[in-house]
């Protein structure tokens, strides 16, 4: 089985005993008297590399990253330090995640909120929505295709702006048919958990420009938004670089005040 068929195996389990407890129907009330999602879409445009900041307390790839007592404080300093959107793991078991966090870090923050989890069914857009999320991470590689079609529109019909994570040039194919707006290529391979920055150069080119394309995993600092930056990169998303950090605010300003950089704005916006 693979590190990712043991998450979604984890995400499953978690899902049936949520559903058990929270009707479909109360998630979309809840969901109607939520203020309407945020354009996920115009934040990460622009003239200037956006930067999404993750947080993130654990992973499969290193366990243990930070133990962030409070996900609102910690989305509140991103935003100070000019994140343009706060991505937040909702997964519990491998990430250390929830929807509580999700929930906090919504009420503190004005930029808009990814809500970054393993999504298989509209039952977790519908959470996301309900939990104040803007945006909702969708992974090729976890659904089939009529899943993945499905579950952008759903996603779109609902509010939320997807954000379609591939890994190859095979994904991309697949989420561009499956009328993606925002993809974002993970330089971590979900088999071997390895984080292969060329990644993105490599499958960015195949991306159509009217596609906002996202750099995510593996950036360490500015030198690396550089680099995805002059490889097409509009965004780059930033996690444990950013917990493991000792000021995440000033961290946060680094990377934007590179993304700002006249030289990197040929081309763009
Ligand atoms: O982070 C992991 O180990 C991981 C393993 C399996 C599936 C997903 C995983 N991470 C999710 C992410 O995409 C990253 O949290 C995100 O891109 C930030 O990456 P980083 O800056 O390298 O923490």
């Amino acid at each position: 089985m693979s590190v990712l068929d043991e998450i979604i195996e984890g995400v499953r389990a978690d899902l049936a005993e949520r559903q058990a407890r929270v009707s479909l129907d109360e998630l979309k009330e809840r969901a109607a008297r939520t203020p309407p999602a945020k354009d996920g879409a115009a934040a990460l445009r622009g003239d200037s590399v956006k930067v999404i900041c993750e947080v993130k307390r654990s992973s499969p790839s290193k366990g243990a990253l930070a133990a962030i007592a409070d996900p609102a404080g910690l989305a509140a300093d991103y935003e100070a330090g000019g994140a343009a959107v706060i991505s937040v793991l909702t997964e519990e078991r491998k990430f250390g995640g929830s929807l509580a966090d999700l929930e906090a870090v919504r009420a503190r923050v004005d930029v808009p909120v990814l809500r970054k989890d393993f999504i298989v069914t509209s039952y977790q857009l519908w959470e996301a929505r309900a939990h104040g999320a803007d945006l909702a991470l969708l992974i090729v590689a976890a659904l089939d295709q009529p899943a993945l079609v499905s579950l952008i529109e759903r996603a779109e019909s609902i509010g939320l702006t997807p954000l379609v994570e591939v890994h190859d040039e095979e994904e991309v194919e697949r989420a561009v048919v499956a009328g993606a707006r925002i993809i974002g290529v993970n330089a971590r391979n979900l088999k071997t958990l390895e984080v292969d920055r060329a990644n993105f150069g490599r499958i960015a080119p195949g991306i159509p420009d009217h596609i906002v394309k996202i750099a995510e995993s593996g950036v360490r600092g500015p030198h690396d938004l550089i680099a995805y930056a002059n490889e097409g990169a509009d965004a780059v998303l930033v996690g444990e670089s950013l917990v493991t950090g000792r000021d995440p605010r000033t961290a946060v300003a680094d990377l934007v005040a590179a993304g700002a950089h006249p030289a990197l704005r040929h081309g763009r916006g």
